[in-house]
């Protein structure tokens, strides 16, 4: 199926975070990479995408650092962002036209390195099988669960690492996300609200490279697979 006959799609990027776990002077997605933030590396390959027809971006209502990024692309919508990152999707969700666009693309704006064949891929697929799915990559390292003891290893066996984007039809997942949040669900991402709705969710495995900036040194590690991928 060539990309040229996907249906529309709506892109989120929710980008209202303060980036706590980074200790920097300024929220993540504005840390420079390679002479550009992090959000304008997060953004390019999801607009990359053809069918991609409207970004909606979940900002912080005082954002002062946007207007200096330069991304003001007629395609990009602004909303606010929200208490939690859910929030911030649902905001955007809720400025969408599903009839429009009735696929709906959710990425990370602290996930600068994604690849848009992997993008296109997760795309693919799921218009494949007719339902949504993620990107994901395979857990490697033995798992264990505790705090200063061990209290179990985790069976590793089918265990993934979640990444985003995340692609699903966009009606189906601001009702899920509402109904869950309505419900006291935590909802870290959107395939959380899918499965508490028992939606069934591809995974689709991704490069490992595709990875959150979250603390200080998932910065310089981005660089190096910058200059790696160049
Ligand atoms: N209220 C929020 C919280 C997070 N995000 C976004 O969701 C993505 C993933 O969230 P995370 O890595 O947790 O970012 P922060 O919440 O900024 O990080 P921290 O938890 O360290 O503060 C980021 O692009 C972030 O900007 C958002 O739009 N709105
Ligand atoms: C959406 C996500 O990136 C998938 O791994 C992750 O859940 C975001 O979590 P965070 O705590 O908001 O960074």
């Amino acid at each position: 199926m060539s990309l040229k006959s996907f249906p529309a799609i709506a892109a989120v990027i929710p980008a209202a975070g303060v980036g706590q776990r980074m200790q920097a002077d300024k929220p993540k997605q504005y840390l420079r990479l390679h002479g550009k933030t992090i959000l304008e590396h997060s953004v390019k390959p999801v607009l990359a995408i053809s069918a991609v027809q409207q970004l909606y971006l979940a900002l912080s209502p005082n954002d002062p650092y946007f207007a200096a990024t330069g991304l003001t692309a007629e395609n990009i919508v602004r909303v606010d962002g929200g208490a939690e990152r859910v929030h911030s999707v649902l905001n955007a969700l809720l400025a969408i036209d599903a009839e429009k666009m009735p696929w709906v693309l959710v990425h990370d704006a602290a996930r600068p390195l994604v690849r848009p064949q992997d993008i296109e891929l997760l795309i693919q697929r799921c218009l494949e099988v007719g339902h949504g799915g993620i990107l994901a990559t395979p857990v490697r390292d033995t798992m264990k669960r505790g705090q200063s003891l061990i209290n179990a290893t985790v069976e590793r066996e089918h265990l993934w690492h979640a990444l985003t984007p995340q692609f699903f039809p966009t009606a189906l997942l601001r009702a899920n996300i509402q109904a869950a949040l309505a419900a006291k669900v935590v909802i870290t991402d959107e395939a959380s609200a899918m499965e508490w709705a028992n939606e069934p969710v591809l995974l689709v495995e991704g490069h490992s490279d595709n990875l959150k900036i979250t603390r200080p040194a998932d910065l310089q590690l981005a660089a190096f697979y910058l200059e790696q991928n160049q």
